[in-house]
């Protein structure tokens, strides 16, 4: 544990009844200060991490430890965590300061010391002068900020966010994205955001930790996850990927459609058997001599900025084409593509799956 560590699992498993975990054996660290994304499709554990960060329910088993202390029986109420609910869980009938002050009247704070406090958590949201408005009279994204103003007015070390933006048209959300990672920076705090979206993952995170079936696939950048994705999943789940079977013949050499290809990838048995993933945006359309692939086109769409261009090769793998170029439907082309995009990984069963595991 290094010391910006402010919280870590440590083989925590969850299981509510007496069904399969829904945490499974899951490790990981947390850092202060930096912006964490949850990720992972519903069902996968994302809500129950955060709850178990929050104190709303222990774990089966394992421990969290938030500044170096078990924390697995303390009560919500003595840690120093604050969450903002989907459904912002906001009171309708108190105004916007009375909803932002109520945690510290519990505390039974003076009531000068509650005002400065709420007057400078509504300053941090931008909702300076709404004190008095109904909480019937703000729009989603007033109100989101209400939410957010109330949960950091306690000025907890960690805020958790589950999925608090999905309520929220697609153009208020963008900006919202905007905002909440500014907010984030300009705080200092540890936020823990919980999304099914990878792009909202990809645009506001320092972390990603993509889960699935109560498992961490992969922790790491939105670049180390989008570059180098450690599996099937993983590749899958995060942005449109060619995915097709190959075979590692040595150190930076791979073979795929019975061809072999320079790439950028070591450490393989000799001839192990893996996938082999290539971005759309990576792969160039060519003439079918330059190309290192050749490809029939089977159909074409146009994005807006790219053209989105379905192929198939000789064996019957589907390659999906990003190109500014525009192809014709059922003509044969080449696809070219550089070494560095070629991304070979270890086959799932053997994948190295929870890399924040080993940690
Ligand atoms: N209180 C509970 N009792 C029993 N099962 C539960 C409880 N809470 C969650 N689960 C189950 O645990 C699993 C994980 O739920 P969780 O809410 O953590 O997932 P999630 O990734 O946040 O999903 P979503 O994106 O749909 O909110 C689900 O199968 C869910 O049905």
């Amino acid at each position: 544990m290094n010391n910006k560590t402010i919280i870590r699992f440590e083989q925590v498993t969850k299981k509510y009844d007496d069904d399969l975990p829904v945490l499974d054996n899951v490790s990981f660290e947390i850092e202060r200060g930096k912006f964490y994304t949850l990720l992972g499709p519903s069902g996968c554990g994302k809500t129950t991490i955060l709850r178990l960060i929050a104190g709303f329910t222990e774990p089966t088993s394992g421990t969290i430890y938030f500044n170096g202390k078990n924390i697995n029986h303390v009560t919500p109420n003595k840690r120093q965590v604050n969450t903002v609910f989907q459904d912002y869980a906001l009171f309708p009938h108190l105004n916007v300061f009375e909803n932002v002050a109520f945690g510290l009247r519990i505390k039974k704070m003076k009531k000068d010391i509650i005002e400065q406090k709420v007057k400078d958590a509504l300053r941090f949201v931008n909702l300076s002068g709404y004190e008095q408005r109904n909480i019937q009279e703000m729009s989603g994204g007033q109100r989101q900020r209400v939410a957010i103003a109330r949960a950091i007015v306690n000025e907890p070390e960690v805020l958790l966010l589950d999925e608090p933006l999905s309520a929220l048209d697609l153009k208020l959300r963008t900006e919202m994205q905007y905002e909440l990672r500014e907010l984030q920076r300009r705080l200092g705090i540890t936020f823990i955001f919980v999304t099914h979206d990878q792009e909202e993952a990809l645009a506001m995170s320092d972390e990603i930790f993509v889960l699935n079936k109560g498992k961490i696939q992969q922790s790491g950048t939105p670049k180390d996850i989008y570059d180098e994705p450690v599996n099937r999943f993983v590749a899958d789940f995060i942005g449109e990927s060619n995915i097709v079977a190959g075979k590692m013949i040595q150190d930076y050499l791979v073979e795929f459609v019975g061809k072999q290809f320079e790439c950028v990838d070591k450490g393989f048995a000799p001839n192990e058997d893996v996938e082999v993933v290539i971005r759309p945006e990576d792969l160039e359309i060519t003439t079918p001599e330059k190309g290192k692939l050749k490809v029939y086109v089977d159909s074409q769409l146009f994005r807006g900025v790219h053209y989105e261009i379905c192929c198939y090769d000789k064996d019957g793998n589907e390659w999906l084409v990003h190109s500014t170029k525009k192809a014709e439907v059922g003509d044969e082309i080449g696809l070219y593509f550089e070494p560095e995009a070629i991304h070979v990984m270890r086959l799932e069963e053997n994948s190295r799956i929870g890399v924040a595991d080993e940690k």
